[in-house]
């Protein structure tokens, strides 16, 4: 495992970032979660000058051998679809990331399938698709690691050409199963809870989902959230643990997405728990376990909009709530400034 230098955030600057909101010409804390975002990206950035640049979304997509098993509404043949459907334009994270100036870029983690080279697509395939874990370890070891790499990696290119704003988004059919088979490894919260729909199961399926995950879980013995991760994870998932654990250590504003990204912070959280310092929770997902995941990390997310789409959607929908928290304390005229006069005391 790479080590990452992850540092908790500094409270130094506090008092004086919460001087300069505070001066804005607006009542005391009348921009309410805004003035939140602005001192966290304030402390992330160390800095009384906020900027976003270069603001960037990767969408690792992979394949799943549990798909096999019936846990999803849609055939696997469908990641590969959808990866062509991103490179053609076509998807919802296409049009949001366009419509908010954001950088695109789509990554092939292990899709089962050969894909066109494309100026949007990085190709890091592990291999075509995880096993099935309902009867083998998703991945190996070594294919983790190299995952967890290739995701670092990949963030590091982003920050080397100033990107200081990143998240991360997923496409792979199966992997809401994933997810919370690694919710409920390192939590211990019931499957029926962290398990949902998905891309839209009736309650039936539902029910044959539940008890495909319940005899996956009988299979793996895990003891570390990295033995989680190869055991019932994806390689997309994989790829995600080590993009949020460079991003943090690169001190990048870092936006998360549904359950499924949630799900590859929770492994990074257990390995650096100050990850989650450079965290900014676009929004709760419409899938089941996801407002409980949330809850184990304290967060409370910006949007609820009863999405469950994935891609990184929720991160482009919250961008503009994030340009407006560094814009109000870069561009407002404090009362000073303005000659308005301050609250009485
Ligand atoms: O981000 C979410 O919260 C989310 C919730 C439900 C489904 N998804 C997407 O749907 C796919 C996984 O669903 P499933 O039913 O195939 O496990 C995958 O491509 C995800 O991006 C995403
Ligand atoms: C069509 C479709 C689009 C998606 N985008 C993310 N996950 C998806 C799953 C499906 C099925």
């Amino acid at each position: 495992m790479p080590e990452f230098n992850i540092k908790a955030l500094n409270s130094e600057l506090r008092s004086a970032l919460q001087a300069k909101i505070d001066q804005k010409t607006k009542p005391l804390g009348a921009l309410g979660r805004l003035e939140d975002l602005a001192l966290q990206i304030g402390l992330i950035q160390q800095s009384l000058t906020l900027t976003l640049v270069n603001p960037t979304v990767l969408v690792f997509a992979a394949d799943h051998g549990l798909a096999d098993a019936g846990v999803s509404a849609y055939p696997q043949s469908v990641t590969a679809q959808m990866v062509v459907n991103f490179l053609n334009g076509g998807a919802a994270i296409n049009v949001f990331t366009s419509q908010h100036g954001l950088e695109l870029f789509i990554v092939d983690a292990g899709v089962n399938a050969d894909l066109p080279s494309h100026p949007q697509l990085i190709s890091a395939k592990i291999a075509k698709s995880t096993r099935n874990c309902l009867t083998e370890p998703a991945m190996t070891p070594m294919q983790m690691l190299q995952a967890i790499n290739t995701g670092a990696n990949l963030v590091q290119q982003q920050h080397n050409r100033a990107c200081n704003c990143i998240g991360f988004g997923e496409m792979g059919i199966g992997n809401t199963s994933s997810a919370a088979l690694i919710m409920h490894k390192l939590t211990g919260i019931g499957l029926e809870q962290c398990a949902g729909l998905g891309t839209g199961l009736n309650q039936q399926q539902f029910n044959h989902k539940l008890s495909v995950l319940q005899q996956v879980s009988a299979q793996h013995l895990v003891n570390t959230p990295l033995d989680a991760l190869s055991h019932v994870g994806g390689f997309e998932i994989a790829m995600m643990v080590g993009a949020f654990l460079r991003a943090a250590e690169c001190r990048m504003v870092t936006i998360v997405d549904g359950f499924i990204a949630s799900a590859a912070l929770l492994v990074a959280s257990r390995i650096k728990p100050e990850v989650l310092d450079y965290c900014i929770f676009s929004h709760v997902s419409d899938e089941q376990g996801h407002a409980l995941l949330l809850r184990e990390f304290n967060a409370n997310a910006l949007l609820q909009l009863n999405m469950r789409l994935g891609e990184g959607s929720g991160i482009a929908v919250c961008y503009p709530l994030i340009q407006s928290a560094v814009n109000f304390l870069t561009q407002m005229a404090s009362f000073s400034d303005a000659g308005v006069a301050e609250k009485l005391t």
